[in-house]
């Protein structure tokens, strides 16, 4: 802002300025907050109307907790989140079926070629990421909650676009480091911190606070549903009670200290 007023660009007025900062904050509200927020909502809904990916969960997480040393004050290390695969394919499959983000704005750099057609060279392309997300074609049981399909090794890169996002982020060095380190197969379409340059800058910050999240409630507690809920989708994925629960400390529940 005071780069553009310093600038006096034509047109730029205090109004004008305050109204792009009002823009700004929403911006970072929306990109860094309700994203990361509706991701965790919907994992607990998933997580609580399959039992046996909770208990595959809490297996997962009780080997972290167990191999603490319960006197140290040592919190989660970059080692955990890597023995944290599961729940990387339940964070995964959440995204993928309530994607909170629903187009990309993309400019092709190359002739894509796509199912028989081609997207020449410096077309602007709209790609509809929950659409491709719940092609049948991709995914078995598209609306069905399974985050075991993501460690199946034979969808390997079959999305053209996808393949695209890939390589271009790539060539950029830009590609989602933690994402790369812990799924290096990245087997399946997924688009859903986009691809490319403009990849969510924010997509480690939300993986880890998501992996912490998950860490933290199935270690440490307990709970239900109670009420039903209508799923919306505009804008953001929504909840119509915002998920109710009833929440009791978990019987094995122990210090691991919150930090990490
Ligand atoms: C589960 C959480 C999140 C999801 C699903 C998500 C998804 C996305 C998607 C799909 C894009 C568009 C990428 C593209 O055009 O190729 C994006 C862009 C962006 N995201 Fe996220 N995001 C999440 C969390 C965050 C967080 C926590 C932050 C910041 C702290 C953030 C900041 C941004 C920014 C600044 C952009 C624009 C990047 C650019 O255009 O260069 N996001 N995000």
């Amino acid at each position: 802002m005071e780069h553009m007023r310093h600038k006096n660009l034509p047109g730029t007025t205090e109004a004008r300025l305050l109204e792009q900062t009002h823009c700004h904050v929403l911006a970072m509200m929306f990109a860094g907050h309700e994203t990361t927020a509706s991701t965790m909502l919907f994992a607990v809904k998933y997580i609580s109307e399959n039992p046996e990916v909770l208990a595959a969960l809490q297996a997962e997480h009780d080997v972290i907790r167990e191999s603490k040393d319960k006197d140290a004050v040592s919190g989660l290390t970059w080692d955990d989140f890597k023995k944290m695969n599961l729940t990387q394919h339940v964070i995964t499959e959440t995204i993928r079926l309530c994607n909170p983000i629903g187009l990309l704005w993309l400019e092709t750099k190359d002739d894509v070629p796509m199912q028989g057609y081609v997207a020449p060279n410096g077309w602007k392309v709209i790609c509809a990421i929950r659409e491709a997300q719940h092609d049948p074609g991709n995914y078995e049981n598209p609306k069905q909650f399974n985050p075991w399909h993501h460690g199946q090794p034979h969808h390997s890169f079959c999305h053209p676009i996808r393949r695209y996002l890939h390589s271009t982020a790539q060539q950029r060095g830009c590609f989602s480091t933690l994402q790369q380190n812990l799924n290096p197969a990245n087997r399946l379409p997924f688009f859903g911190f986009g691809g490319g340059a403009r990849l969510c800058l924010g997509a480690d910050l939300a993986w880890l606070e998501i992996l912490v999240f998950l860490h933290q409630l199935v270690t440490k507690f307990q709970w239900e549903l109670c009420g039903e809920d209508v799923e919306s989708y505009f804008p953001l994925p929504k909840l119509s009670k915002g998920l109710q629960i009833n929440v009791h400390k978990h019987i094995k529940s122990d210090p691991i200290p919150s930090a990490c």
